[in-house]
């Protein structure tokens, strides 16, 4: 048998654009599974109760920075949870002083921890005009909350009534539609050419909605926005791995304790960030699209935000099966790490 000859990769260091890392207990087990691969995440401030000033953003920052494995070399970039009482000056300020990169939209309900978002657009208009004119970006979970829109209806129609109609009343705000699903999603971005970017997630890449339901319902799959179609997923594939500016890589990893994954009303999050780079070799291999990668993961994404790339590096090799812990431990209970269910063969190192 001739042996195959071991393909090696070398990309800029990868950043994730959209990650969950949680507080406490939860914080301190998955902060290693990022840090391992990535040098810099936007960090998503939905905590109980989330991170809404510049003061809570400070205090989330440094207990990020305590949790902090030793020898990593890690920076979390932080967010701003929008709220209808959001202050634009504090906003201004904490912008102005380096330490949010971002402020995340949520409507009120859309997802984890949404309850203080948004209800009524009107009362963040303030807001949304001083960040339009100050260059700061807002990261958009792009659902609509009316309980009569089906839930795979509710990306489409949320870029319709909600983001379309806010973009064109507040010119020069720039706007991230985050973990997009679909090809409504994909569509909308490649329609415009300024100030409009979009994250896609490892597992959207991967599942399609039928993994979430057929054969038995399988909480580990389920997100919001939930996964659509195969087409839908098929859209993200060609967006992700075209080397188009405007797409780049949001993990979406989002832990919850296995409890309250396996439940009854089971919590939306799948945790990905152990396996993600392996995973994305693995698409972009499938696609034939490898050489697009390091846009996606590494360039793109600091492109929009107005950062340097890395100047570190990230190594893939294609070799042995990748091995990897089904579950991470942490003090409040196990969290399951997304299962692409094919084997993965390229090991980041
Ligand atoms: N994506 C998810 O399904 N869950 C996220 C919230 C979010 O990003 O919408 C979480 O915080 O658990
Ligand atoms: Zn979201
Ligand atoms: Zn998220």
């Amino acid at each position: 048998m001739r042996k195959r000859m071991s393909q090696i990769l070398t990309l800029r260091r990868p950043d994730d654009w959209h990650l969950h890392l949680r507080d406490g207990a939860m914080l301190r087990a998955v902060l290693p599974e990022t840090t391992r691969h990535f040098a810099r995440a936007i960090v998503m401030p939905n905590l109980v109760p989330p991170v809404v000033t510049a003061q809570d953003a400070a205090a989330y920052r440094a207990r990020i920075m305590a949790a902090m494995p030793e020898g990593a070399e890690f920076t979390p970039l932080m967010t701003l949870y929008l709220t209808e009482n959001t202050d634009p000056e504090d906003v201004a300020a904490a912008h102005a002083s380096g330490l949010v990169t971002a402020v995340k939209l949520y409507p009120a309900g859309a997802t984890t921890n949404s309850a203080s978002g948004v209800r009524d657009f009107d009362k963040v208009r303030a807001v949304l005009e001083k960040m339009a004119e100050i260059g700061l970006p807002l990261c958009v979970h792009g659902e609509v909350t009316d309980p009569s829109v089906d839930i795979f209806d509710r990306e489409a129609v949320f870029i319709d009534r909600v983001l379309d109609p806010v973009r064109r009343a507040t010119p020069g705000l720039r706007v991230v539609m985050e973990h997009i699903t679909t090809a409504n999603g994909v569509d909308y971005v490649r329609a415009h050419d300024r100030d409009l970017g979009a994250t896609i997630t490892t597992h959207h890449l991967v599942i399609n909605r039928n993994h979430i339901l057929v054969g038995g319902i399988k909480p580990h799959y389920y997100c919001l926005p939930v996964a659509k179609r195969e087409e839908h997923r098929l859209a993200l594939r060609a967006a992700a791995t075209s080397g188009d500016a405007r797409f780049f890589l949001g993990t979406d990893s989002a832990p919850h304790i296995d409890p309250l994954k396996e439940s009854a009303c089971g919590c939306a999050g799948c945790f990905t960030a152990t396996n993600t780079m392996s995973i994305l070799a693995h698409v972009f291999e499938e696609e034939g699209a490898l050489a697009q990668l390091e846009a996606f993961t590494s360039l793109n994404g600091p492109a929009f935000y107005g950062l340097p790339a890395n100047e570190t590096t990230l190594t893939l090799t294609k070799g042995d099966p990748v091995t990897y812990p089904q579950k991470i431990d942490t003090a409040d209970g196990p969290v399951t790490v997304f299962d692409p269910g094919f084997p993965l063969d390229w090991h980041a190192t």
